[in-house]
């Protein structure tokens, strides 16, 4: 016979875990999450104390209570067990903290075949498009579909153009001017302080295709970057050529930058008509007399007639179009690289 319920201490229900510390979740590697744990002196025993007292990178599983809860970089965790650092050691996320963003790709623009939507990024403010304006020539629809992926996530954008000294930026601002998305251009060797303005403080994402210079302005903007991204590497004894997940570098000014190497471009097949339209706040109204379920990318929808009567921007609506029709068919710029 088993022992009755209630015979036996429940040591399954840990009661709110009060020891827990609080860390930021600069990177994850199949199954092991490397955290920025903060000095904090106010809590714990004296042998707690003595292991808070610095700064430092823990290892981190997750916790079983948290099932199949996703764990991202930039979330914010609650530790417990060994948060020590140590070499070897390990500790257990128990709790992830509500996000405040959330950044995800469907798995249409990967490998895998699922159809689940992957997060990437938790808790970022904004997404920095890094766009060559010459080799490799601009691509505005894999900019377009980060766009949407912006607004879906609910995070700001910004246009970061690279490799001025190739070629003007004219051309491609004016495309993203009737969006209102915010830019700054930049070479290498120039001045990257307007962009570091813009990233003072805030956790920000990188995403740009290969060869567009993301490395050389990471470099630039974190001096100590090959060195942060090979200790995380080390901390998860992963090696150093392992890592292909997105890593936190923090800037010397204040903030994080998150490069996400091998997120080239984002799966949309989740974002709704609904939640595009939604950036386009002075379109809306147009669209009560579409039929139900317009797409506005079709004939019958009702934005042509309320733009041609002077109500918005014709400008506006050819950018909620381009971006409508970005969501749909090739996923990868599959199509654009072809040409
Ligand atoms: N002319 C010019 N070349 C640049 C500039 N920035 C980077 N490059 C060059 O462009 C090439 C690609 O730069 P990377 O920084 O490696 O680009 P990336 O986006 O990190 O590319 P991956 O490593 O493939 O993801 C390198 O040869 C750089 O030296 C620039 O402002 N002007
Ligand atoms: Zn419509």
């Amino acid at each position: 016979m088993r022992p009755g319920k209630g015979s036996r201490p429940r040591t399954r229900n840990r009661p709110a875990h009060e020891d827990a510390i609080e860390g930021f979740v600069v990177a994850v590697d199949r199954g092991r999450y490397t955290i920025l744990v903060e000095p904090d002196r106010a809590k714990g025993s004296a042998h707690k104390r003595k292991q808070q007292h610095q700064r430092r990178l823990v290892v981190a599983m997750k916790a079983r209570e948290l099932g199949r809860k996703g764990i991202v970089v930039g979330d914010r965790v609650a530790l417990v067990g060994d948060v020590s650092g140590r070499p070897d050691t390990l500790a257990r996320v128990v709790r992830v903290e509500p996000r405040t963003s959330m950044l995800r790709r469907s798995a249409d623009d990967t490998e895998d075949t699922d159809g689940i939507e992957r997060p990437i990024v938790a808790n970022a403010d904004q997404l920095v498009i890094v766009a060559a304006l010459a080799d490799p020539p601009p691509r505005p629809r894999m900019i377009d579909r980060i766009l949407v992926a912006a607004f879906d996530a609910e995070i700001d954008t910004l246009l970061c153009l690279t490799k001025s000294d190739l070629a003007p930026p004219d051309g491609l601002v004016a495309l993203y001017e009737p969006l209102g998305v915010s830019h700054v251009v930049v070479h290498k060797g120039g001045s990257l302080d307007e962009l570091r303005e813009h990233l003072a403080g805030r956790i920000s994402v990188l995403v740009g295709h290969s060869g567009v210079g993301k490395s050389t302005l990471v470099n630039a903007l974190v001096p100590d970057a090959n060195r942060a991204v090979s200790q995380v590497n080390a901390v998860t004894g992963r090696g150093r050529h392992t890592s292909t997940s997105a890593v936190a570098l923090e800037l010397p000014e204040g903030g994080w930058i998150i490069d996400t190497p091998g997120v080239r471009s984002f799966g949309l097949a989740h974002v709704s008509v609904e939640t595009v339209l939604a950036a386009f706040p002075d379109l809306v109204e147009g669209t009560v007399h579409c039929p139900k379920g317009c797409t506005h990318l079709a004939d019958g929808c009702a934005l042509d007639a309320w733009v041609a009567a002077g109500n918005a921007d014709p400008a506006r609506l050819e950018s909620l179009r381009r971006l409508l029709s970005s969501r749909e068919g090739a996923l990868d710029d599959t199509a654009e690289r072809a040409t």
